[in-house]
């Protein structure tokens, strides 16, 4: 099993591997399994800036294409000095797909952090039940 602080640790080594030449800002996360597996990710950018893919979203992506979409928790990361880390607009899309109430930690560079959720993140989201009580028109 991974407790918090191992998450966060897991997080900002990934952000250590941060593709990131044209904001420098680099990012990491650790996203932890319902069965107690961690994935990481870190933010990858492109020379089409709009391209860019945040860590959150790489980690999940990670996890996702190996098979896990049951998560507890994600911690981010970032060499932003003396600030939480806060997800983008895209990433609390992403995050609320998978679950509305698991663990989000978003860390400083010194590892403590705030606790947060999917649902806190991005209230009054877009969420798979939506469209899953959509009934779709015959044809
Ligand atoms: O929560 C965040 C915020 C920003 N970024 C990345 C995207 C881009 O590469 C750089 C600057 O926005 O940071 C993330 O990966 N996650
Ligand atoms: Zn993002």
């Amino acid at each position: 099993m991974c407790d918090v602080e191992s998450l966060v640790k897991a997080s900002h080594e990934a952000k250590l591997r941060a593709y990131c030449p044209y904001s420098k800002f680099q990012v990491g996360a650790a996203v932890l399994t319902e069965d107690g597996k961690v994935f990481t990710g870190c933010n990858v950018e492109n020379v089409s800036y709009s391209l860019t893919i945040c860590a959150e979203r790489s980690a999940l992506v990670k996890a996702v294409s190996e098979g896990h979409t049951r998560f507890k928790a994600i911690a981010v990361a970032s060499n932003m000095p003396d600030t939480y880390i806060r997800p983008c607009g895209a990433c609390r899309q992403f995050l609320l797909e998978f679950g509305k109430d698991y663990d989000v930690y978003m860390t400083k560079p010194d590892h403590t952090f705030i606790k947060s959720s999917p649902v806190e993140l991005m209230p009054h989201g877009f969420t798979p039940l939506d469209l899953m009580s959509y009934e779709k028109p015959g044809n």
